[in-house]
């Protein structure tokens, strides 16, 4: 399906005929979890003048493969020709929504969901492309949110401790079970065979850059965030091998053949486009493709946010939090520091909830009355803006419940995705509204928890910038402007990842000298959008001790019971053949 969703922000309704005859225009393609996005925007000042939404026909394969099969709990995976599709579809339909020539399109990038990776052939082909290999689960995209490599990602984690290995102090003392290697070795013990005929282990972002411009890549911020380079340098294969024998190979399958291009720096040009991506796109061929990159960490030049200390939320499905930092520093939690992972010449931090607007979403669709859907639908408004509004109208603490954020596991600070959710303090009398307040303010403060993490190890944050789908809800943002006590800015833009693909895209066509540059003519900012209310944070202060006493309960070992339920709850589906 393929939905023309203008701009609310910055739509043009120029036609080509009204642009000045220099004009040029880049297109920035964002992959989000459900649905790639194109948008085509200016390169002279950043204007968004057509976009387009092309879903996924596969969406999150969860349940069951699309040959048939089902899947375990914790898996979540993606069917590679999606991607394509949206090439096929969504660009030439925002090139049709924007009314410009296609030939004055100088360059396209653009950014994915990550740790998104899946295994290929040398020559790209996706082995779940393979007819023999279209049942076996492992032949699949592993998106970012597949979760089954937890106790891989254990593994990992103690041995580097028990060495010592210098890289994971970068990842403040953890890896997550959503990255390249936890995956890696999940693949290589569950489907041996599969892990064998892998000859690439590559993110999407740079998958995706490969089939537009034919020239395999590695772009600096997912082989520096989910593929742990750190000072070019990759874990060793005694450390891989200490893990599993068989597993000593794994950097050959996420690495360049020898004398191809190392790791390339982000707004960098990765090619031209191919014959067959002009067909599919309608753009010109030859034009610059740039190297892929991450959605989040896009984001921040098209927010204008890429000083030191600016920290970004790109808050929707989950919230990736990243910011840039003058000087190196461990932020115990935090989910990497990498040299040139946002902005070439800077570290750029990363952090983030596993889960904001999925938490949202599982409860306005599975936890929510009949007569509160068919209330918001008498409405024609959607169920989250309904509870929304009831819960507005209540005074903080007003409900009586604290709620923990981690129905989707804990990313930063305990990097476990093995917890899960909690909800303390209900009654009979609760209200879904209530409950559905509660979700919001623990995801608020998750955040807090991840802002006073970097305070306390000497990264300051300046200023705290939202993007993302969650800012159609201004009573979460002024809800996180009162928990963080901070002024809340805003990007200027509804689409961030895919303007901050676009600012990469003309970087790469050479239409601007740096990032920096491209980003304060064609990013967008509003600032201070939402000031804190003093009489409502110091309330939600006295929660947020309270957030932070279960918090450490039961995520720091004080009670191991919501790893025991999760044992428990996977033994009972084992039993039941699940
Ligand atoms: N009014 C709302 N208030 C809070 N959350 C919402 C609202 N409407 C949608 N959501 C949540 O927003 C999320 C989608 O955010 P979006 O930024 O569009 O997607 P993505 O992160 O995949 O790019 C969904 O998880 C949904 O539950
Ligand atoms: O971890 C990430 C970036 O490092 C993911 O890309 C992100 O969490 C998924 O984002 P979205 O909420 O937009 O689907």
């Amino acid at each position: 399906m393929v939905v023309n969703a203008h701009n609310e922000l910055h739509h043009s309704s120029d036609t080509d005929d009204d642009h000045a005859a220099g004009d040029s225009f880049v297109v920035g393609v964002d992959y989000g979890t459900l649905s790639g996005r194109a948008l085509v925007v200016r390169v002279s000042d950043g204007a968004e003048l057509g976009t387009a939404v092309h879903e996924y026909e596969h969406g999150v394969i969860d349940h069951v493969l699309p040959g048939g099969g089902a899947l375990p709990p914790d898996w979540a995976l993606q069917y590679p020709d999606d991607y394509r599709e949206v090439l096929r579809r969504a660009v030439p339909a925002a090139v049709a929504d924007a009314g410009i020539d296609p030939a004055r399109v100088v360059g396209i990038g653009v950014d994915f969901t990550a740790c998104t990776v899946l295994p290929t052939l040398a020559d790209g082909t996706p082995l779940c492309e393979l007819d023999e290999l279209r049942d076996r689960p492992h032949a699949y995209v592993k998106l970012w949110k597949h979760h089954a490599a937890q106790p891989h990602a254990d593994r990992i984690n103690a041995l580097a401790h028990k060495r010592p290995e210098p890289w994971i102090a970068r990842y403040g003392g953890k890896i997550s079970s959503e990255w390249e290697y936890a995956k890696g070795l999940q693949l290589l013990e569950e489907d041996p065979q599969i892990y064998a005929r892998t000859e690439r282990w590559i993110e999407a972002a740079d998958w995706i850059t490969w089939q537009l411009c034919g020239a395999e890549t590695r772009n600096a911020c997912t082989a520096g965030y989910k593929g742990i380079l750190q000072d070019g340098a990759r874990p060793t294969a005694a450390f891989l091998s200490a893990l599993a024998p068989d597993f000593a190979d794994f950097n050959d399958k996420l690495d360049l053949a020898p004398g191809s291009p190392g790791i390339s720096p982000l707004g960098s040009r990765a090619g031209g486009l191919t014959a067959q991506a002009a067909a599919w796109t309608g753009l010109r061929e030859g034009i610059a493709v740039c190297v892929g990159n991450v959605d989040a960490h896009v984001t921040a030049p098209a927010a204008q946010a890429i000083e030191p200390g600016q920290m970004v939320a790109i808050m929707g499905t989950s919230t990736c939090h990243v910011m840039n930092g003058g000087q190196l520093a461990e932020v115990p939690g935090m989910c990497g520091v990498v040299d040139g992972g946002i902005i070439e010449g800077l570290w750029g931090y990363e952090a983030g909830q596993s889960g904001v607007g999925d938490i949202f979403a599982w409860f306005a669709e599975q936890s929510t009355p009949g007569q509160v859907r068919d209330e918001a639908e008498r409405r024609g408004i959607s169920v989250h803006e309904l509870l929304t509004e009831q819960a507005a109208a209540q005074p903080v603490g007003a409900h009586g419940l604290i709620a923990l954020d981690w129905h989707s596991g804990n990313r930063s600070v305990l990097v476990d995705h093995h917890l899960s959710g909690v909800i303390a303090g209900l009654t009979l009398g609760t209200k879904p509204h209530e409950v559905y307040r509660a979700l919001l303010e623990a995801t608020a403060f998750g955040t807090r928890v991840i802002i006073d993490a970097f305070e306390e190890s000497g990264v300051p944050v300046n200023e705290f910038v939202v993007a993302g789908g969650l800012l159609r809800n201004s009573f979460l943002m002024q809800l996180y402007a009162d928990v963080t006590r901070r002024p809340l800015s805003i990007i200027g833009s509804s689409q961030g990842p895919a303007l901050g693909s676009a600012i990469h895209a003309a970087v790469a066509a050479g239409a601007y000298p740096d990032v920096p540059t491209a980003a304060r003519a064609m990013g967008k900012i509003q600032r201070a959008a939402y000031t804190p209310d003093p009489k409502r944070a110091s309330a939600y202060d006295a929660l947020y001790a309270e957030y932070l006493r279960l918090h450490d309960y039961f995520g720091r070992g004080a009670n191991e019971v919501l790893h025991r339920l999760r044992a428990i709850r996977l033994a009972a589906h084992d039993e039941n053949g699940d």
